[in-house]
């Protein structure tokens, strides 16, 4: 099993003091002081970040909790933190709602902050950011802010009838799990997703996984790309 870090040295902890008040790049800076040993793989002063990205209802939200059982990643699902913002009554939480509704995007510069700040206050070295980015616009704006780009990008690949039945019926009361949303939502990703995913395949980060079959079964293709790409780092 893979151990989480459990405590954080005091540096750290004023370091991640600094990330939380600094802004853009602060949080790489937290992390410099930490190397910890876990399970064969030394964890490296960066963060070793993944972008999980498919169709609505490919299976990246389900595929993330297995991730995180078995590797100590925290997850981030882009779309979770949106639906915060929604139901926190933020002041930009009615123009997110409606966002959705439509099967848009949000603003880069909206979710990019939420999910710098979610990072900032994860207090660990992996990352899978979930649903993001959704766009070449995103992408940029990421990595502008961040300043760095993913280790990998994992994609579920998934035939569209499998995802319309699989959000069809999810039944979690989400405001764009119906038909007419589903379409838009199929067509912003064909339109707006893929060139991002043909962007990281040609630099070579691009981990396409098949996203059919049992959510055990696809976990083993996962579990042997996360392996992989954990141990291309640990080698660089
Ligand atoms: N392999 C699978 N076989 C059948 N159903 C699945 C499978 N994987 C996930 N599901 C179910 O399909 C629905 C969508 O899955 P999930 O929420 O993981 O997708 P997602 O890619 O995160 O979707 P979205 O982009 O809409 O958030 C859920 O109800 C989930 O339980
Ligand atoms: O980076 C993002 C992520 C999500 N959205 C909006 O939220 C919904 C739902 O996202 P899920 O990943 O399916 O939970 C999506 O259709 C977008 O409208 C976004 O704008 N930007
Ligand atoms: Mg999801």
């Amino acid at each position: 099993m893979w151990r989480r870090v459990a405590s954080l040295s005091s540096a750290l902890e004023s370091d991640l003091m600094q990330a939380a008040t600094c802004g853009a790049g602060a949080w790489q800076r937290a992390f410099s002081s930490t190397q910890v040993e876990v399970e064969g793989f030394e964890r490296k002063s960066h963060p070793f970040v993944a972008f999980v990205l498919g169709g609505p209802g490919s299976g990246k939200g389900t595929q993330c909790m297995k991730i995180v059982e078995t590797f100590g990643f925290t997850h981030l699902s882009a779309g979770d933190l949106l639906r915060k913002e929604i139901a926190s009554n933020s002041e930009n939480g009615s123009m997110i709602l409606d966002t959705i509704k439509e099967g848009k995007i949000v603003p880069s510069e909206v979710t990019v902050r939420l999910i710098q700040a979610a990072m900032e206050a994860g207090r660990n070295d992996r990352f899978l950011i979930d649903g993001f980015p959704r766009s070449e616009e995103n992408r940029a704006a990421y990595e502008r802010v961040i300043g760095a780009e993913p280790d990998m990008v994992l994609f579920f690949d998934c035939p569209e009838n499998e995802m319309v039945k699989r959000v069809l019926s999810r039944n979690e009361g989400r405001v764009d799990d119906n038909m007419d949303t589903v379409k838009k939502r199929l067509r912003v990703f064909s339109e707006l997703n893929l060139p991002v995913i043909e962007h990281y395949s040609i630099k070579g980060k691009l981990r396409k996984i098949d996203g059919t079959g049992s959510a055990d079964e696809i976990f083993e293709r996962v579990r042997s790309a996360v392996f992989a790409a954990l141990r291309e780092r640990e080698e660089r």
